[in-house]
């Protein structure tokens, strides 16, 4: 996975390179008068004499940098709008900006010259060239920029070798399998140079094993490169894992943009919240979206009986303990903490187990069960200085990894049950107490 993406920062995202404003495409031969009805209100049935309205009103922008995912299902419109974002197909109404550049109503030259220094295409089908070798089919779009012959293949021999292709530069494409040629077809894409990518489907056609990990290369180009990609999916959970911001499309209309986890946590509609609701959380969750504040967290100047008395009234059996600057310094569990006050230990510090896990918070959902279990301490979710964020308790782990909401505070309290029973808890802390304690 990307170092950006790992590190849960977003690319530079003020930077508008795709504006689509009032986008419509109405197919059939009453187009335009059907677009004006649209735009005065009437909805897609009404005008379905006049034409099929594919896209309604669509309105986005993509920052430079980020992957922007179109997702709906089968006949939502989303590949009729991608095709418009490189004039593939002609809008009915409404404009589209490609690094400032008009893409609609502009004359076919014009049209071909925004096409070929700003925006590349990968298809579904791959779309190869048949008799043409890897290489030649990667060195394609400079072949028609003019690009000279050795500087073009060279070029290309080095994006051959970034999707991992080397040594295949003199097969031709039937010779590879369905991933491989995928490859290529991103490849050559990505030798043209533009600064937008358009991908309509691009993996569908693949084994899911094969995907996930063009998925994920994808990711790591995207990062390497700094390309603007606008992905076309109707597969959520590949809009999840890619998708910086996600369009969600039904009946032409775009009914969400948001973020993954705003389109999981807070569906803007019925439509959208069922759609997500078979979505594998673990892979769009993180530590951060789960956590909850470190309640059971205390510093270690409170010494034993402070720790004890905190998870007595908490009703808890371990605490994680912090230091100077709230970094976490491990966990204390009740039993040990009341024996040692029992033997007049006076330093909480010394009783502190280092080896409870701690995370990153934007460490993903699906690698945290294992920690949890292992552990049976709650998770610690600290900031790169070391510095306490939050907790996950683990029923709260196991209720966002059910699909539950994940509001459960209630959870928090009934994770550890205390250990020892209270009763001695308070005899121990009665029976040691001196005066300046606490
Ligand atoms: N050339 C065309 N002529 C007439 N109608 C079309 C044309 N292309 C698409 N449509 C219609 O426009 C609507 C949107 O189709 P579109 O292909 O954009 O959807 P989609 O979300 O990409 O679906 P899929 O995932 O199945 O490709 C559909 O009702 C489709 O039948």
């Amino acid at each position: 996975m990307s170092e950006s993406r790992a590190t849960g920062e977003r690319p530079a995202v003020d930077e508008t390179v795709v504006r689509v404003e009032h986008l419509t495409k109405v197919f059939g031969r009453r187009a335009r008068e059907a677009a004006d009805r649209l735009a005065s209100g009437a909805s897609r049935d009404d005008v379905a004499k006049l034409g099929t309205a594919a896209v309604i009103d669509a309105s986005f922008e993509v920052r430079r940098g980020e992957i922007f995912v179109v997702m709906g299902l089968s006949g939502s419109g989303k590949s009729t709008l991608i095709r418009m974002l490189n004039g593939l197909l002609d809008a009915t109404s409404g404009t589209v900006e490609i690094e400032g550049e008009r893409v609609t109503g502009v004359d076919p030259k014009r049209l071909r010259a925004v096409r070929r220094s700003q925006v590349s295409m990968v298809f579904q089908h791959f779309a190869l060239l048949p008799h043409r070798t890897v290489l030649e089919n990667v060195a394609y779009g400079l072949e028609i920029q003019g690009v000279e012959r050795a500087r073009r293949l060279e070029l290309a021999r080095d994006v051959v070798r970034r999707v991992g292709l080397e040594g295949w530069e003199q097969r031709l494409p039937s010779e590879l399998s369905g991933g491989m040629q995928q490859r290529v077809g991103i490849a050559r894409a990505l030798c043209a140079d533009t600064p937008v990518l358009l991908m309509d489907e691009a993996f569908s056609a693949l084994d899911p094993l094969i995907r996930r990990e063009m998925q994920e290369q994808l990711v790591e180009l995207q990062a390497e490169l700094g390309k603007t990609i606008v992905f076309i999916t109707h597969d959520l959970n590949e809009a999840m894992f890619l998708g910086d911001r996600i369009a969600v499309m039904r009946d032409g209309r775009i009914v969400q943009i948001g973020t993954p986890e705003e389109i999981l946590t807070d569906p803007a509609n019925d439509y959208v919240a069922q759609f997500v609701q078979d979505v594998d959380r673990t892979r769009v969750l993180t530590a951060a979206s789960v956590m909850e504040p470190p309640a059971a967290a205390v510093p270690v100047t409170v010494g034993p009986r402070g720790a004890l008395r905190t998870m007595r009234d908490m009703q808890i059996s371990g605490l994680l303990v912090t230091g100077t600057g709230r970094k976490v310094l491990g966990a204390v569990k009740d039993r040990d903490v009341l024996r040692a006050i029992q033997r007049g230990v006076a330093d909480l510090g010394s009783l502190v187990d280092t080896s409870v896990p701690t995370v990153a918070p934007d460490t993903s959902l699906s690698d945290l069960p294992e920690i949890a279990i292992t552990s049976g301490m709650p998770i610690a979710v600290v900031g790169e200085d070391g510095r306490l964020l939050g907790v996950i308790p683990r029923v709260l782990l196991l209720a966002a990894l059910g699909n539950v909401s994940t509001d459960t505070s209630e959870f928090a309290v009934v994770d550890m049950p205390p250990a020892i029973d209270p009763l001695l808890v308070t005899q121990t802390l009665d029976a040691t107490e001196v005066p300046d304690a606490r």
